[in-house]
């Protein structure tokens, strides 16, 4: 209930009343505030507290200083109304109180004498406003209301401030805790602001970046590529987007880190890089950028990119990478008329070596293999293994077969060397086929699949070699596939035939045995050599049929022989690992050894170190059974492959026969003297008969009967014969 101003204002201010009281009350009304009026007079001040309160306000009346103080003290007073001239404390000494202890609180000098020197002092010390008596309540009210409304500003503009300054030390701290490097470029590209990230990835301190240019930190190789994403110009959707460079580290012995860089214009951020110039005009003043850290990711990427293209056992590119270089490297030949090499190497006997000394050795051996290979090789040779035991190299740029063969016998002759695995000592050797560019094929897929033909015919040739290929081998490859479906025929309308190689008592010069040695007459393409068809035989499974076909023939020649008098002869014949494998395969022999009426004795059945990659219990139960019924057991081609020696003792052996490569060495290369003698020496010492493989001269023989090896087989003794002419050999003896 609103107050008459007359009840409680004195009758000077009433007279001097202008405002109208709805406007003033209105006003007042907006912005209700705790008033404290001090003054002596109890009339004056008891009319202005009754004159606020009506317009809203809360007040408080003091009659002096000390009083005031008091208030002060106890209640949150926003505005005092002051007189100047009060006894004890006068209101410029009250002033100076209040502005020291409540310097919050807004003063209004409200006096009736208050000389220009006391205004002037007042305002001097901060009064807000000063009112001279005798005043209206309009003006009174007025000047509560624009102090009060001066002092909700300044209370705004201080939250305004203090909101700035909060969220400024958020944005800092984010800046500069930010995993990513934020960065400022001015319009020159010349850094004028980078945050602390930067010291952590490439260890410049802020100050080492401010004022060089940009393209002081990146890769010299990726400078054009980040010349326009770092110091990007555009703004918007057109702005650079997850541009990946490098840039360089501080040291520059580090790595370069890969960087995905965004940058943004300051109309997007309001960080003030596009100023105005007016007329709707903006000038450019710099670039803002983030760019993040991905070495991580490339890394990881670099890894996946190498496992994708490379043989995590060797190291060696795979079989993708090596065709995508022969690509290239077909393309450029093609280009500059060069020719290129491409050879395919397969590694002879691994599967021996692999299953006998286990995964872990066969993984070794690859590994020694492929760091071997590779120590010959130029960088712009590729060297892929494409396999377990095949590998390809591409020679991109020879000069002709003899570049070829200069370097394929380097090849080889580095391998040679034993490797040692576990202490066990092994040797090595590659058959290799080669496809020379355009000569052999121009396209990848031709190229790859010749040098394989010529491989494949190093194989089925001996093996431990290397040949070009020829068209002629084409042919042969194509008879692979052929011999398959051939072989059954073969057998059921008796293509088949042995032929016999007799052996050599050397000291006696007495025929001690005769091998049996398969071949196909083939009604098209005439006698086929037993390497040709043998593996084909060994994949298809129908070498069981053709061994025990092979071994019954054989028995009943023998059996003939015995019959003609040559008692003392034996009949060595040839086992595949394979038949092996049966569970049978012993009652087979037997049966046939009791069909021909043959003794154990005159039995040798040669197998080779491959058949220990079976089960070997099952192997050495089955040859132990055949040992004991007098049949003998022959090692054939003794002496390459691997070199453990532990399997001579648990095998039940009666022969060892030396592998041809030492007994055609004996002549040149005096080291493979040695290895013969040695191989005599161990044989006698574990009491094993021996017969060496291969002799085709007078001296060989000569050196073999000097270190006493008691048996021999060759050309020089005589030829594989058909069974019609093994009669009359037989009778009339080795000449
Ligand atoms: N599982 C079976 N394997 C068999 C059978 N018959 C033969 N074979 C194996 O085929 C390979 C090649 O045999 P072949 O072409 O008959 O060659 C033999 C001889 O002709 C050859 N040899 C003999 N003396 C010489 C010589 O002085 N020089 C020279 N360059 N070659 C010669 O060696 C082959 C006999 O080798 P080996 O058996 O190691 O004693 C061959 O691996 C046969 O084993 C069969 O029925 N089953």
């Amino acid at each position: 209930m609103m107050k008459s101003t007359e009840s409680w204002l004195g009758s000077e201010f009433i007279s001097q009343s202008t405002g109208s009281r709805e406007n003033v009350a209105t006003t007042a009304a907006t912005m209700p505030a705790r008033i404290l009026v001090v003054d002596d007079e109890i009339r004056m001040r008891e009319s202005v507290r009754d004159l606020l309160e009506a317009y809203g306000h809360a007040s408080l009346i003091a009659a002096n200083g000390y009083a005031a103080l008091e208030i002060l003290r106890e209640h949150p007073i926003e505005l005092i109304l002051l007189d100047l001239n009060m006894p004890e404390v006068t209101g410029l000494e009250f002033l100076d109180l209040v502005k020291e202890d409540f310097p919050d609180v807004d003063v209004v000098i409200v006096s009736g004498e208050a000389t220009f020197a006391n205004a002037t002092e007042a305002l001097r010390q901060g009064v807000s406003d000063f009112l001279r008596k005798p005043y209206s309540p309009v003006e009174l009210l007025g000047i509560i209301e624009n102090v009060l409304k001066k002092r909700t500003l300044e209370k705004d503009i201080k939250q305004v401030h203090q909101k700035l300054e909060a969220s400024e030390y958020r944005y800092r701290f984010i800046v500069d805790n930010s995993p990513d490097i934020i960065y400022m470029l001015d319009e020159a590209g010349y850094f004028c602001f980078v945050n602390d990230r930067i010291g952590q990835l490439l260890d410049y301190k802020q100050n080492d970046l401010i004022g060089h240019h940009f393209s002081e930190i990146v890769h010299e190789e990726d400078v054009e590529k980040a010349k326009y994403a770092f110091a990007e110009r555009r703004t918007g959707d057109r702005a650079s987007r997850n541009v990946e460079f490098r840039l360089r580290c501080k040291d520059n012995t580090q790595p370069s880190r890969y960087f995905e860089s965004r940058t943004v214009s300051i109309e997007l951020n309001s960080m003030g890089i596009y100023q105005e110039t007016g007329s709707n005009d903006k000038c450019f003043v710099g670039t803002y950028g983030v760019a993040r850290d991905i070495s991580e990711r490339k890394r990881a990427e670099e890894i996946i990119n190498f496992q994708l293209y490379h043989d995590l056992l060797t190291q060696l590119p795979n079989r993708a990478l090596l065709r995508d270089r022969l690509g290239l490297a077909i393309s450029q030949a093609k280009r500059s008329g060069t020719q290129l090499a491409l050879m395919y190497l397969d590694m002879d006997r691994f599967k021996v070596i692999n299953d006998s000394l286990g995964h872990v050795a066969g993984d070794q051996l690859l590994q020694t293999v492929a760091n071997r290979l590779r120590n010959c090789l130029r960088d712009s040779d590729t060297l892929a293994r494409v396999g377990g035991d095949e590998f390809n190299l591409l020679v991109p740029e020879v000069s002709g077969r003899v570049d070829a063969i200069r370097l394929v016998e380097k090849v080889m002759a580095n391998l040679k060397d034993p490797i040692f695995i576990d202490g066990v000592e092994v040797f090595v050797s590659f058959s290799i086929g080669i496809a020379i560019f355009p000569d052999d094929g121009e396209s990848m897929d031709s190229l790859i699949k010749h040098a394989d033909i010529a491989m494949y015919h190093v194989k089925r040739h001996g093996k431990d070699g290397y040949e070009f290929f020829t068209n002629s081998m084409k042919g042969s490859a194509d008879q692979h596939l052929s011999y398959d479906t051939g072989l059954r025929r073969a057998l059921d309308e008796e293509q088949l035939q042995l032929y016999f190689q007799p052996q050599i008592d050397i000291q006696s010069g007495m025929i001690s045995g005769m091998e049996a040695l398969l071949r196909w007459k083939h009604p098209e393409a005439g006698i086929i050599s037993p390497t040709e068809f043998i593996p084909v035989a060994e994949e298809n499974g129908i070498i069981n049929e053709i061994g025990m076909w092979v071994l019954d023939s054989g028995c009943a020649e023998l059996s003939k022989w015995i019959k003609a008098g040559h008692s003392n002869i034996r009949l060595a014949v040839n086992v595949s690992s394979k038949q092996l494998a049966q569970t049978d395969f012993e009652h087979h022999v037997f049966n046939i050894m009791t069909k021909h009426g043959i003794p154990g004795s005159s039995l040798e059945l040669e197998i080779t170190e491959n058949v220990l990659i079976q089960d070997m219990d099952q192997v050495v139960n089955q040859l132990r059974k055949l040992h004991a019924n007098g049949v003998r057991i022959a090692v054939d081609d003794f002496g390459i492959g691997y070199s453990s020696l532990g399997y001579l003792q648990s095998l039940p052996l009666s022969t060892l026969k030396i592998d041809r490569s030492f007994i055609s060495g004996i002549r040149a290369s005096s080291s493979r003297n040695s290895i013969v003698t040695a191989i005599i020496a161990m044989s006698k010492e574990l009491g094993l008969d021996i017969v060496a493989e291969g002799v085709e001269t007078e001296i060989q023989h000569q050196q073999l009967k000097r270190l006493g090896c008691p048996n021999a087989q060759g050309f020089l003794f005589g030829r594989p014969m058909p069974k019609e002419h093994v009669g009359l050999f037989l009778k009339k003896g080795y000449t």
